[in-house]
C-alpha cells in the first residue's frame, strides 16, 4: 500500500508527479486557518510530511502517531524540536547545498543596497525629489576594500568570503565555533573572536543557525562594540539578534545601517520602527527565492522523503542517530 504524505507547500507539477506515483499525497495549499485545520485532519494518516515556514512543536506532532519522516524545504531547521523527533524516531531531512550560492547572493544585495544607499536613492527618483546632482548628503560607502566580517563561516558564510574576496577586493575576517584553515587559504581569511570581529569590520555578516546557543547572540553589548561606520547585515534568522537593541542602535547612530532579510517575528510588521528607517534595507526573507533554487530546493526534499519513506536513509539527514543501518 501506498505511504500517506501531507505536503503543506505547493510543488511544481514535475514534482507533484513523481510523488503521486510513489504515495497518497493531500496538498495543503496555504498555511491560513483554514490551511492549518485541515492539516490538523490529515495527520493522523500521516507517514511523511513536507513543507516550511510552519513550526512543527509536539502538539501538531502528536497527531501522527504513524509519522516516520519529515522533509523540510529548507536548510534552517529551527521550526522543529530536533530532540523531540529523535525520541520519536522521525526522519527529519533539509536542503543544504543546493541554496548556498542564491542565499550568498541575497547578502551580498544587501551589502550594497546598503553602502550604496541604493533603496533609498531609487525612492527618491520614483517621489520626483531629483532635481539636482548628487551632493554628500546623499553619498554612499565603498564596498570594495572594506573589511567583510562573517560570523558563522559554514557553506553561506563561506559563499559570502568568496564575494568579497574574488569579487571586491575585500579582506576577509570571521568568526565561528572552529578555524577553518581551508577557507583561510582560499580566501586569505582572518579568524577572529567574536569581540574583535564586531570592532574590525566593516560589514558585519551573520551566517549562522538559530539554535539555543545563538539566539540574541547580538544585543546591545554587541552593538557597541560595533563602529559608526559598520553596516550589519542579516540573512540567519531574526531571533539570532535583538530587535530592540538594533533599533536602539540604528538610533542612537551607533552603526550606519542594516540590511535585514529576517526579523524576530515574520512577516515584518508594518508598525516596525524599521520601516521608517531610511537606513535600513528590509527584504521579506527571500535569501534562497529564486525560480532554479527553490525547485532544486524542493527536488532535494522530495528526494529525502520519498528515500526515507523506502527505508534508504536520506541525503540530508538531520538527526542522524534515529537511523540504523
Ligand atoms: N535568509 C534566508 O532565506 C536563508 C537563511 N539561511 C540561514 O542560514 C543558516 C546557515 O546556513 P548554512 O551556511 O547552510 O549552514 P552551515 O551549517 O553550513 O553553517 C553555519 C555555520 O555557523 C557556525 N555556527 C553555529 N553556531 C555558532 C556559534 N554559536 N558561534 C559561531 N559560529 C556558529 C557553524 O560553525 P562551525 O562549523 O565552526 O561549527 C557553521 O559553520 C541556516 O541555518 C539558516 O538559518 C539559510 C538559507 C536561506
Ligand atoms: O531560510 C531559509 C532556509 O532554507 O533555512
Amino acid at each position: 500500500m501506498k505511504k500517506q504524505v501531507v505536503l503543506y507547500k505547493k510543488l511544481s507539477a514535475l514534482l507533484m508527479a513523481r510523488l503521486h506515483e510513489q504515495a497518497e499525497v493531500t496538498l495543503i495549499e496555504s498555511l491560513d486557518a483554514d490551511g492549518l485545520a485541515r492539516l490538523r485532519d490529515a495527520l493522523p494518516r500521516a507517514h511523511g510530511l513536507l513543507g516550511a515556514s510552519l513550526k512543527l512543536d509536539a502538539e501538531l506532532l502528536d497527531l501522527a502517531p504513524d509519522l516516520e519522516a519529515i522533509a523540510s524545504v529548507s536548510v534552517g531547521v529551527d521550526n522543529y524540536d530536533i530532540d523531540y523527533l529523535t525520541e520519536r524516531r522521525i526522519l527529519l531531512s533539509n536542503t543544504p547545498d543546493v541554496l548556498t550560492e542564491t542565499t550568498a547572493d541575497t547578502g551580498f544585495a544587501l551589502i550594497l543596497a546598503t553602502a550604496r544607499r541604493v533603496v533609498e536613492l531609487a525612492n527618491m527618483v520614483r517621489a520626483g525629489q531629483w532635481s539636482r546632482n548628487l551632493g554628500p548628503a546623499h553619498f554612499g560607502s565603498d564596498v570594495h576594500g572594506k573589511t567583510l566580517g562573517i560570523i558563522g563561516m559554514g557553506r553561506i558564510g563561506e559563499a559570502l568570503a568568496q564575494r568579497g574576496h574574488c569579487g571586491f577586493g575585500m579582506p576577509v575576517i570571521y568568526h565561528s565555533h572552529s578555524p577553518k584553515p581551508a577557507v583561510e587559504q582560499r580566501f586569505n581569511a582572518q579568524y577572529r573572536s567574536l569581540g574583535e570581529l564586531l570592532q574590525q569590520a566593516d560589514f558585519i555578516c551573520l551566517t549562522l543557525p538559530l539554535t539555543a546557543e545563538t539566539e540574541r547572540l547580538i544585543g546591545a553589548e554587541e552593538f557597541a562594540l560595533m563602529r559608526p561606520q559598520s553596516i550589519f547585515i542579516n540573512i540567519s534568522r531574526g531571533k539570532v539578534v535583538d530587535e530592540a537593541a538594533l533599533i536602539e542602535a540604528l538610533g542612537a547612530g551607533r552603526i550606519r545601517a542594516a540590511g535585514l532579510d529576517v526579523f524576530e517575528r515574520e512577516p515584518l510588521n508594518l508598525d516596525s520602527p524599521l520601516l521608517q528607517m531610511d537606513n535600513v534595507v528590509a527584504t521579506p526573507h527571500m535569501g534562497s527565492a529564486t525560480h532554479e533554487t527553490r525547485e532544486a530546493m524542493a527536488r532535494c526534499a522530495v528526494d529525502n522523503l520519498l528515500a526515507a519513506l523506502a527505508g534508504e536513509r536520506p541525503a540530508n539527514l538531520v538527526n542522524p542517530s534515529v537511523w540504523k543501518d
